[in-house]
């Protein structure tokens, strides 16, 4: 292995990488470096992807599912935007999930992916500054009269705050609260849905609220993982579950067999 060539030194820095970066750095030497990345391409189009396909079953066509207001499996549901509770559902995503994804999920942020302009060094990251703040100023000077310039000041600083890191590469990331689009209350009925068939959510991670109880309110119902063979059946009022949305936690609802089950999904980071 030694005969690969120059080994990276263990520090977040990288030069070899398209980012110039590591998240978590290791003692390594990439493909890219030795030549052979467009071998590795072909070899996880030869083998992976198929070992992929069986293993993960259902994960391509299922990412679909938030896209466009269109529901790739869809269910007897509510949204929060039907019933003016978008805002409402924000703040609690911020106030209360956000803690709890920082335990649960340790290590794990939610991040808007922004364009930066890193390469351009110190000077055209000042040009680009002047160039972007003179381009606010006149626009605020000819849409408003002059008025306000100070007020949309501050915004150009904040957005150019956001759009541009010296010290980063192309892309960037910036924190932010954990972010929803679906959010709705599900309703399992034995003659309306039953049952949810398997599939996956297009989330980072998904939120699923008991609102009602089970053998009390209704007979059956749960959500099953899968994989793990693993049914979360015994919810209790008001409690919440959280699982990875995408590829490792295939799941499905519940047959239930008298009553009426509800649930509050959030699709969180789709
Ligand atoms: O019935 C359940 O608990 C699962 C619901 C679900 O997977 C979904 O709405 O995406
Ligand atoms: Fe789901």
């Amino acid at each position: 292995m030694e005969a690969f060539g120059q080994w990276s030194d263990g520090t977040n820095k990288d030069e070899r990488l398209d980012g110039g970066y590591e998240n978590v750095p290791t003692r390594d030497i990439h493909m890219k470096q030795v030549g052979l990345e467009p071998h590795w391409l072909e070899v996880l189009k030869a083998y992976v992807r198929p070992l992929q396909e069986l293993m993960y079953t259902g994960y391509f066509h299922d990412d679909e599912r938030i896209e466009g207001g269109y529901e790739a499996v869809p269910t007897r549901d509510i949204h929060m935007r039907q019933v003016g509770l978008t805002a409402h559902w924000d703040y609690i995503l911020e106030e209360y999930v956000g803690p709890l994804q920082q335990t649960v999920f340790v290590g794990y942020t939610s991040v808007r992916h922004v364009f930066i302009f890193g390469r351009m060094g110190g000077l055209g990251v000042g040009v680009l500054y002047a160039v972007s703040l003179l381009l606010l100023l006149l626009w605020t000077v000819h849409s408003q009269g002059g008025v306000c310039v100070l007020g949309h000041m501050g915004q150009a600083f904040t957005l150019t705050d956001s759009f541009i890191r010296p010290d980063d590469n192309f892309y960037s990331s910036i924190t932010k609260p954990p972010r929803a689009i679906m959010n709705f209350v599900v309703r399992y009925r034995p003659d309306e849905q039953p049952s949810l068939r398997p599939h996956h959510d297009s989330s980072t991670y998904t939120i699923n609220i008991a609102l009602n109880r089970p053998k009390i309110d209704y007979q059956g119902g749960g959500c099953k993982f899968i994989r793990y063979n693993c049914s979360v059946t015994d919810t209790r009022l008001g409690w919440l579950l959280m699982h990875p949305g995408r590829l490792t936690h295939y799941h499905e609802g519940l047959p239930v067999t008298s009553g009426t089950r509800y649930i509050m999904i959030s699709f969180v980071d789709p």
